[in-house]
């Protein structure tokens, strides 16, 4: 659900303000993208809800099932305001990061949306959750942490411990610790989890709300 609810967020693009949370990622012209294998099952999940509850937009149903994704794992609170609108058009495929990429594609996508080195680090943390399929991406099914159902700050103690038998990391998650700025943030979130929580809570309602002023 954490990683629907940034899939349907992750594409927006703040210069021609397209993309972004609204709920586009249910058609299958863009599930279907490579980027989001797998994630037709989350959808499916949520469709069950959409069907008790009409009203509530896809764009809103996946955005909160992300913050609560992160709430029930034991992570921040994060503010949710309702509003978002449904979009049936799909931003064309690529506009989410490789991750057999590094540092200048990170950026590359994420200063796209208007989020900064501040953001990617804060965000990359939602890797504390879950684990990689091959069949989905091509990489090991191993996890990040030791606990994936448990929302902390081991990813950062991870990517600094270096390489852990059974523990995944990815291009994109080494380029954390082998961009100096990134660095930074990853040394703070490693040492001090109530701080990785503050700033996870503000990037995460960032993502959740770009191109969306709420109500
Ligand atoms: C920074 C760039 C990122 C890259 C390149 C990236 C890449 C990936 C890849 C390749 C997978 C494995 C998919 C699979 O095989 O099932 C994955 C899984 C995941 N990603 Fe990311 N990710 C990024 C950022 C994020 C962000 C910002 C979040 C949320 C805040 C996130 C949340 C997740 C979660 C929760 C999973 C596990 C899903 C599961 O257990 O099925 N990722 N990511
Ligand atoms: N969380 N991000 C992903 O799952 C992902 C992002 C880009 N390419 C493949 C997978």
């Amino acid at each position: 659900m954490l990683r629907l609810a940034w899939h349907d967020a992750g594409t927006y693009d703040a210069k021609t303000k397209t993309g972004g949370p609204n709920g586009s990622i249910r058609n299958k012209e863009e599930y279907a993208h490579g980027a989001n294998n797998g994630l037709k099952i989350a959808i499916d999940l949520c469709e069950e809800v959409k069907a008790k509850h009409p009203k509530v937009t896809y764009a809103d149903l996946y955005q909160l099932a992300g913050v609560v994704a992160v709430e029930v794992t034991g992570g921040p609170t994060i503010n949710f305001v309702p509003g978002r609108k449904d979009s049936n058009v799909s931003p064309n495929e690529g506009r989410l990061p490789d991750a057999k990429q590094g540092p200048s594609h990170l950026r590359d996508v994420f200063y796209r949306m208007g989020l900064s080195d501040k953001d990617i680090v804060a965000l990359s943390g939602g890797h504390t959750l879950g684990k990689a399929h091959p069949e989905r991406s091509g990489f090991d099914e191993k996890p990040w942490t030791k606990d994936p159902l448990k929302f902390d700050n081991s990813y950062f103690v991870e990517l600094l411990k270096g390489d852990t038998d059974g523990l995944l990391k990815l291009p994109t998650d080494k380029a954390l610790v082998e961009d100096p700025k990134f660095r930074c943030y990853v040394k703070l979130y490693a040492k001090d989890e109530e701080a990785f929580f503050k700033d996870y809570a503000e990037s995460h309602k960032k993502l959740s709300e770009l191109g969306f002023t709420p109500p």
